[in-house]
């Protein structure tokens, strides 16, 4: 590729051209057939943008705030595992750059640096993610996330076991170092698996945890809980009567349970359930301004952004993560110029026109 990458699936071909396949394979890839990765994207596609003329643009604010955080645009990197895979400066890297774009850092517990080294080098607003572990575990999560300034935990609500990416079992791929569980579990997980990621997962996770425990997890913390990995409304509205902070549209980047429909398809379904009572995020498939405009106009409060974030890693460390994010910043601030829409607010329903609306117009 001639010159700076103009878009997100440039950084990923750079990502890709950076790394070993094993770990750009593990990064990139999704469950099984791989129908909901590539659903991810596509569902945006299909969806169009109603702009309206003539209104005063000159001044865009994108800025919005995200269960009392103010933050410089609707974007939160998504927490995902293992970036020292990417780079050798890891999630330090990634918050640095969330940090210098003003914008909140989701940091995965499984990641490979530890909560308390990227809590001491940035100053990002950060939500601290827990999957559904053994409750000891979800313990010293809390611990750390109130000790290190961390403003939410996301719970993970889809991975009661690891999805199958065949990718990763094909490679053999072998679990990084995860900082936070260093003296938890045996480092050297053993594994007759040909993943050792997976061997990880099965020693951490709880597989029994339901809604009821929600309730003793609110009992051990006075953080806000975002609930991640809801896809129905009738569990946005189980998550409603559990007392959650904030919901999370989202498939797990299509990692876990295959033919799940694209987030963005179900994203109104949610929104219309939860009827304003907390904030609905989303996230999956987001590569473009237009897309996170469209997120925002079917609902959401906001978008987290994945895969993206690593690559940029992978490509140029903290700079490429500043980099991605500012691309997706300017490219809403395009599309809101571009569409008639000064602020956040005034993105509406009808700035966008659904795949089942375009239909029924042809009827
Ligand atoms: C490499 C990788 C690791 C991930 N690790 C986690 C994780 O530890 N916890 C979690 O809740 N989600 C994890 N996710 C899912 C992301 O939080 C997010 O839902 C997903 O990446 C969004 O889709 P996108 O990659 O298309 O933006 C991971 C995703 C990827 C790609
Ligand atoms: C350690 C893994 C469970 C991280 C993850 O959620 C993923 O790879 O999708």
């Amino acid at each position: 590729m001639a010159g700076e990458p103009v878009n997100i699936n440039e950084f990923e071909e750079l990502a890709r051209q950076a790394l070993p396949k094993m770990y750009y394979d593990f990064f990139a890839g999704g469950a099984e057939d791989q129908y909901t990765l590539k659903e991810n994207t596509e569902a945006f596609r299909r969806i169009t943008i109603r702009p309206r003329m003539l209104v005063d643009v000159s001044r865009i604010d994108m800025s919005t705030v995200i269960l009392g955080n103010k933050t410089s645009a609707p974007i939160i990197v998504a927490p995902t595992s293992s970036h020292q895979l990417a780079h050798f400066e890891g999630e330090v890297a990634t918050a640095r750059g969330a940090a210098a774009c003003n914008v909140i850092m989701g940091l995965a517990f499984t990641s490979t640096c530890t909560v308390e080294e990227v809590a001491s080098s940035c100053n990002a607003v950060r939500f601290l993610q827990t999957f559904a572990f053994k409750r000891d575990i979800i313990e010293l999560v809390v611990r750390k996330a109130e000790s290190s300034g961390f403003r939410a935990i996301i719970l993970t609500a889809d991975t009661p076991r690891l999805g199958k990416k065949e990718a990763d079992i094909k490679n053999k791929m072998i679990a990084p170092r995860l900082g936070n569980f260093e003296g938890l579990i045996s480092t050297e997980v053993v594994s007759d698996k040909s993943s050792t990621v997976e061997a990880y997962t099965a020693e951490t996770l709880d597989p029994s945890f339901c809604w009821k425990d929600i309730a003793w997890l609110k009992s051990v913390t006075k953080l806000p809980i975002l609930i991640k990995g809801i896809l129905t409304s009738e569990d946005a509205i189980k998550a409603i009567e559990a007392g959650v902070a904030g919901i999370i549209v989202s498939n797990h980047g299509a990692r876990q349970l295959d033919y799940t429909p694209a987030t963005i398809s179900v994203l109104e379904e949610v929104v219309n359930a939860v009827q304003g009572k907390v904030p609905v995020l989303l996230d999956g498939g987001i590569r473009r301004g237009t897309d996170i405009f469209k997120a925002l106009a079917l609902g959401a409060k906001a978008v987290l952004i994945g895969r993206p974030v690593i690559y940029g890693l992978a490509a140029k460390g903290e700079s490429g993560v500043k980099q991605v994010i500012e691309m997706l910043k300017n490219e809403l601030e395009q599309t809101m110029a571009l569409a008639g829409c000064c602020n956040v607010n005034d993105i509406t329903r009808s700035h966008v026109k659904t795949e089942k609306e375009s239909f029924l117009s042809r009827m």
